[in-house]
């Protein structure tokens, strides 16, 4: 539902927040690429006469319908528009992280004076839908809400940093769509402005819930008010909760979030039906980051860059620490019955191998010769799964453990075994003071490699072999 609509005949003007140019004329008609047009009766036997059977979605412009066009070769997706600069501005937009225009129909007669948009085909649906629907299978997980994430702010900044600059002004949910790889991304560029904005004479639109509170006259509109309503999106993601909920007190997520991010109860916000995310420091700073999105002064709210720039670094927080939950998990699977977990008495070591084309292969479990230690007890490792070791190769450990103190907490190191290259996990059950030297017997090159002792002190962290970074 829009809260206001665009009088798209207004759309022109010609100005932009940061570096006005007043001169600068927005690209003429025969700059935008042809689009194709088709026929009306292509479209209908396309959408087999906008049957029940085709009948994707509804939103406030009428119904959205799949079409098979080109006697299959082609699926996409028709809706109809309102007279507006929807094509002119799709046409000169092309780019992975948006919903392209393939072309349009513009039959008076039949479609009522509007035109009929034929745009690339999302078979995965919206993001509305992944993140409230309960015919899904479930909700979207930590790590493709991020992904999700990153991907609508790099559609936002594509938009942003074009020439003249795109403000879409109708950022949601509903307006993310999955295309067939499960990527993000944004449609519906219904409400865009394209051009620069300090002449801007674009009366104020977009959805009840996204919509800038800034954003109160045309003069209003920056590319802070995508950011707003992308800060709004971004608290819908984490939370799992619509963007105006009157089911809950208060309806807003906005007015739910933010005072929950100012008491610190991060934890709050998260939604109830994916747990905790995986790592709670890059979480906070999401969230930080939706709230610097939303907050009331647009001037002090990030840029859309800052925000890619900021999502990127928690989304590879997410993926470093579930890397390290699975190896973990992988490690404690490997562990058999003559390994008691809870024996502390001694000094203990499992190799989680990356390298092993064996292990790789049929996934069993090895044991490997094991660990000396100066205290001279007697320990035993084992060498379990392989979880890829393209990736621990790209792993910066040192500040990885930093970063993660608590995948250590319960006393599993990552080492690298020097001559073997090999990667694997330290469990460190013994006196922190003991000083531990692995021995490593791979089994294809029986080499015997050994890891610093002294690096295994460096800190309560953990221990790294220097040559890892
Ligand atoms: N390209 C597409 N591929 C697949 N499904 C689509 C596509 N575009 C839209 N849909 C489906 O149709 C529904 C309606 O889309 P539409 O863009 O018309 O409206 P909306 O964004 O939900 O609401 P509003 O018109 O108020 O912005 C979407 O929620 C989605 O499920």
């Amino acid at each position: 539902m829009r809260y206001l609509t665009c009088n798209a005949e207004t759309a022109i003007a010609i100005c932009h927040p940061h570096s006005p140019k007043k001169n600068k004329k927005p690209a003429s008609p025969t700059q935008a690429q042809t689009v194709p047009h088709f026929a009306y009766s292509d479209i209908v036997a396309a959408t087999n006469a906008f049957s029940a059977g085709n009948f994707l979605g509804k939103g406030s412009h009428g119904s959205v319908y799949k079409a098979i066009l080109h006697g299959g070769a082609l699926i996409a997706a028709v809706k109809k528009t309102k007279p507006s600069k929807e094509i002119e501005i799709l046409s000169n937009l092309k780019s992975r992280r948006l919903v392209n225009l393939i072309g349009f129909c513009n039959d008076r007669t039949n479609c009522n004076n509007n035109k009929l948009i034929v745009v690339e085909y999302m078979p995965n649906g919206s993001l509305h839908d992944l993140l409230h629907s309960t015919k899904t299978v479930g909700p979207p997980g930590w790590t493709a809400r991020v992904r999700f994430a990153v991907q609508v702010a790099k559609a936002v900044r594509f938009l942003h940093s074009s020439e003249p600059p795109v403000i879409h002004r109708d950022i949601k949910s509903s307006n993310v769509l999955i295309d067939q790889k499960w990527k993000a991304r944004l449609g519906d560029f219904g409400l865009a402005f394209r051009g620069y904005v300090a002449d801007s004479r674009v009366p104020p639109a977009g959805t009840l819930g996204y919509l800038d509170p800034c954003y109160l006259a045309p003069g209003d509109l920056s590319t802070k008010s995508d950011v707003f309503s992308f800060g709004i999106l971004l608290l819908e993601i984490a939370s799992g909760r619509h963007a105006i909920d009157v089911r809950h007190s208060p309806p807003s997520v906005l007015d739910w979030a933010v005072p929950l991010v100012r008491r610190g109860h991060f934890r709050e916000i998260c939604d109830p039906r994916i747990g905790a995310p995986p790592d709670m420091a890059a979480f906070r700073r999401m969230m930080v980051l939706a709230s610097r999105c939303v907050t009331s002064t647009a001037e002090r709210r990030p840029t859309i860059a800052e925000v890619v720039e900021c999502l990127t670094a928690v989304k590879k927080n997410f993926d470093e620490s579930l890397m390290w939950m699975r190896m973990k998990r992988s490690v404690v699977k490997a562990r058999g019955d003559w390994f008691p977990y809870r024996d502390r008495s001694e000094e203990s070591v499992r190799i989680d191998k990356g390298g092993s084309r064996n292990c790789r292969r049929n996934g069993k479990v090895s044991s490997v010769l094991g660990v000396e230690y100066d205290n001279g007890a007697a320990n035993r490792a084992v060498r379990c799964k392989s979880v890829g070791s393209v990736f621990f190769r790209e792993m910066k450990i040192n500040s990885v453990m930093e970063r993660f103190p608590n995948q250590f907490g319960f006393g599993y190191r990552k080492v690298r075994l020097k001559r073997s290259r090999s990667v694997g996990l330290l469990e460190h059950y013994g006196n922190e003071s003991n000083t531990c030297h692995e021995r490593h017997n791979d089994t294809h090159n029986n080499d015997y490699d050994r890891v610093s002792s002294t690096e295994m002190e460096v800190s309560k962290l953990g221990i790294v072999d220097k040559n890892l970074d």
